[in-house]
């Protein structure tokens, strides 16, 4: 099948490197030139173990190629993915500009003559399909397509397993022959029982409602996680008595510096911005966002507790900055808001992250001191802040910290560090609920 695929972010790439490593002709669009080229040589703008090989594989093998023209590509395509960003507006509603501008270019290059199915892979508000529909309509009333809402589930990080071992895949569409066209395109990722057939309104809502009951369990775990704090209760063990129970399940229960990146924050938005359109108060979604943006400064807290004089020229090591390892995006990273307090208080604060420095640098205050270094960072250190969780600093040798740090404090953000052995070694080890 001849795919094109609008959008080289995460989604773009990923789907369209895993689609062409399926079998399929994939063309990626984006209107970014100079990331187009970039593609063209096989470099990913991404990072994510193992995506450039395949990339590369894909490329030798002219199954995946890059474009910026758009128009030239859709013409004879089976199959037209939207996978451009849906961000956040002021209000937190979704900004639906960039999907509109794809419909527009749509619009003048489809034929008449060819049945199209075109798929909104960003995530959007619901009724969207309808509207790239109508705006294509608009200039192109013969058209023969079918806008369906397919939307992702991928992460970060993991993406590239994620779209080969997927839990379930949704074709939210009416119109058989489209529904048909897209069953076929994903019959190779997943069992006929795994793929979901619904209305594109439904779709279009279950992605919403799945990253919102996502953030929301992070927000209750972290809530609890905090009761804990308060009465001497242990959050591992309360989280693992309370996973067993498999209506609950034990993943998305790691309590810590609570959910960021580029999707949970914006999609809970743009979900409580959609019932409010229709008079409803999303009471439990706000409290989603209200807990996650208190929680990301828990560790400010502690120290200010510890240190009621203040923080001033108080030297803090702070460990990751990208807002989940196994990624370089810094999308919502708590580490900005944690840096940006910390300098507020008047903190020297020194920062390591192994994959994101250049890019986390314009996010954050000046007054930093980025490293290369984990090392760097932590010498001298009065306390150390572990904001990412990455492999890396949960193999650090604590003897050695306890050598190179001027004090003896570690604050374990996300709940992933040996709290025996920093107290063994004379630390006074703060995790999120940790007894
Ligand atoms: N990042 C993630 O892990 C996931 C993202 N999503 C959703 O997928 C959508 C895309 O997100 P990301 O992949 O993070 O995208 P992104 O925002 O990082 O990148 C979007 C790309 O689209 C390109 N673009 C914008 N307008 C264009 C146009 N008119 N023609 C051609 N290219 C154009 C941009 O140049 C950019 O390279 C969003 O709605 C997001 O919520 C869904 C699941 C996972
Ligand atoms: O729509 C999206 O963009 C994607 O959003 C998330 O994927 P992602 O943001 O890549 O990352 P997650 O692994 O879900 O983590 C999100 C955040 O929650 C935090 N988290 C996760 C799990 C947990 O138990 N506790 C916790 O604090 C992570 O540290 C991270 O900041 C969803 O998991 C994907 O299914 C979805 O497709």
């Amino acid at each position: 099948m001849k795919l094109t695929i609008v959008g080289t972010g995460y989604v773009g790439l990923v789907s369209g490197v895993c689609f062409a490593e399926l079998g399929n002709n994939v063309v990626c669009v984006d209107k970014d030139e100079q990331k187009v080229e970039q593609l063209k040589q096989g470099m990913s703008p991404i990072y994510e173990d193992g995506l450039e090989p395949l990339l590369q594989k894909n490329i030798h093998n002219e199954s995946i190629h890059f474009t910026s023209d758009l128009a030239n590509s859709a013409m004879d395509s089976d199959i037209i993915m939207i996978a451009v960003g849906t961000p956040q507006r002021d209000d937190g509603s979704a900004d639906l500009s960039f999907v509109r501008a794809v419909a527009e270019e749509l619009a003048e290059a489809l034929p008449a003559d060819r049945q199209t199915v075109i798929v909104n892979k960003s995530t959007v508000p619901i009724g969207s399909a309808e509207e790239v529909e109508s705006i294509i309509r608009k200039k192109n009333a013969n058209a023969d397509i079918a806008v369906c809402s397919v939307p992702e589930f991928l992460r970060e990080g993991s993406a590239v397993k994620d779209t080969f071992n997927p839990d379930r895949i949704v074709i939210g569409t009416d119109i058989d022959w489209a529904s048909e066209r897209l069953v076929r395109l994903h019959a190779s990722l997943a069992d006929r029982e795994q793929i979901i057939t619904t209305s594109a309104r439904s779709a279009e809502m279950i992605k919403y409602a799945s990253n919102a009951f996502l953030a929301t369990k992070i927000s209750f775990i972290n809530e609890i996680a905090n009761i804990c704090d308060a009465y001497g209760a242990d959050i591992d063990e309360v989280a693992r008595g309370v996973g067993a129970d498999r209506r609950i399940s034990p993943h998305f229960l790691s309590a810590g510096l609570g959910f960021g990146g580029s999707c949970f924050p914006k999609d809970v938005q743009a979900l409580i911005s959609l019932a409010k359109d229709k008079a409803y108060e999303a009471n439990m979604l706000n409290s989603t966002i209200a807990i996650n943006a208190k929680q990301r400064l828990k560790p400010v807290d502690i120290l200010q507790q510890r240190f009621p004089q203040g923080l001033q020229n108080f030297k803090i090591a702070v460990l990751g900055l990208a807002f989940k390892p196994g990624t370089d995006d810094m999308r919502y990273a708590p580490s900005i808001d944690i840096i940006h307090e910390l300098v507020k208080a008047g903190a020297d604060v020194h920062a390591h992250d192994p994959i994101v420095l250049d890019a986390a640098a314009p996010l954050l205050p000046r007054a930093v001191t980025l490293h290369n270094e984990a090392e760097d960072a932590l010498s001298g250190a009065e306390a150390t802040l572990l904001v990412t969780e990455w492999d890396m600093y949960k193999q650090y040798s604590i003897a050695d910290m306890s050598v190179s740090m001027a004090g003896k404090i570690i604050i374990d953000g996300r709940n992933t560090l040996d709290a025996n052995a920093f107290k063994a070694h004379g630390f006074d080890y703060y995790g999120i609920g940790r007894r």
